[in-house]
């Protein structure tokens, strides 16, 4: 790792450590990209959720949960440095090619984790800040530190962080947890094994290489397959649950079910896939698609219930 130091002598003699990061580097640590997905899904449960919130409240709760949502990206970027090293996908992050250093990141990543919490806290309310809280703990430190160099189960259990975004834009507007959050929960939970074994698919060679286990490197890319199938189907059926209970449309049930199926589709296509087939171009498919599938199921709850609304004030 070559980490560029430069250091200058202040008036007194002593010497100060002066960094080359930019603020992009800094951006860079918050994993910006996965994380807008992670807070769009937030904003869906604060849209979806009964009753009002003052926009301008809104808005700053969607912006702790993006600021805390990074700041679990920098914790979980400082503790995993030493692998990101050698993965030819991670590489270029700002610790290993050492535009940050180590501490840096860290103090970054609690600094903003305590803002975000204790701003959300005061300005919303203290479920949502708890929550949140629990949600960078959950990822930073069980799945971080704990599941992802121990267990081939790491993803389906470390996904818990993933999916709670939703309930905390929920719990920010009605200040309380349901079975309707818990199913926006459950909706980005039996999702993301497909999304992600998608990529730990192609990415195989990567794993390997820093001993991480995930289910394709321990458990063959069969076992992997077949499990992508069975969580495609859970996460296409799941998405329907809005409409038979009642806090969704007929008519978001039918786009829910029709990307279900293409959810399903893709998988199928992965499991047709040879084995050791080098380009696993139906992997690849199935990654993206599923992005798209996960803003497409959540822009559908709030396209319905504004709709919904918009119904009832006519
Ligand atoms: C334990 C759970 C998860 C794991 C291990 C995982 C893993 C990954 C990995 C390794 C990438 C490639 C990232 C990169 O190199 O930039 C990725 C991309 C992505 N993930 Fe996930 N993911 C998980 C959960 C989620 C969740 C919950 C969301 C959002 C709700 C999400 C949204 C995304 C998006 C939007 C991308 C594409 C980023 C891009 O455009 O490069 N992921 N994921
Ligand atoms: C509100 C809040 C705190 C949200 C956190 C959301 C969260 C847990 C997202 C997880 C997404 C993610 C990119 C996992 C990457 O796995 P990895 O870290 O193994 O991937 P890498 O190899 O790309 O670092």
């Amino acid at each position: 790792m070559a980490v560029i130091e430069h250091h200058e002598t202040v008036p007194g003699g002593g010497e100060v450590y002066l960094s080359e990061a930019s603020p992009r580097d800094f951006f860079e640590l918050l994993k910006p990209r996965v994380m807008s997905l992670v807070v769009f899904t937030a904003f869906a449960g604060l849209i979806v959720a009964p009753g009002e919130i003052n926009p301008l409240i809104g808005a700053i709760a969607i912006l702790c949960i993006a600021v805390g949502a990074g700041a679990s990206g920098a914790l979980n970027m400082w503790y995993d440095a030493d692998i990101d090293a050698v993965m030819t996908r991670t590489a270029k992050r700002p610790i290993p090619s050492g535009r940050i250093r180590p501490e840096e990141a860290l103090a970054f990543g609690l600094t903003l984790s305590a803002f975000s919490v204790a701003i959300l806290g005061l300005a919303v309310n203290w479920l949502s800040a708890g929550l949140l809280a629990f949600t960078i703990f959950f990822y930073a430190v069980i799945y971080t530190m704990w599941l992802k160099r121990s267990t081939p189960q790491n993803i389906v259990i470390g996904g818990a962080a993933g999916a709670f975004p939703p309930m905390i834009g929920w719990a920010c507007v009605t200040g309380g947890v349901s079975v309707e959050s818990v199913v926006l929960f459950l909706i980005t939970f039996l999702w993301t094994p497909a999304h992600f074994w998608a990529l730990a698919l192609f990415k195989m060679r990567d794993y390997d290489a820093v001993g991480v286990p995930m289910l394709p490197n321990v458990a063959g890319e069969w076992t992997t397959k077949v499990q992508i199938l069975v969580y495609a189907v859970l996460t296409a059926v799941i998405a329907v649950v809005p409409t038979v209970l009642g806090f969704a449309s007929f008519g978001y049930g039918l786009f829910a079910a029709a990307l279900g199926l293409g959810f399903v589709w893709y998988s199928v296509g992965v499991l047709r896939m040879p084995e050791g087939d080098r380009a696993m171009v139906p992997a690849k498919k199935l990654f993206a698609f599923s992005i798209v599938y996960l803003f497409a199921v959540f822009s559908g709850l709030m396209v319905d219930h504004l709709v919904a609304s918009l119904g009832w004030v006519l």
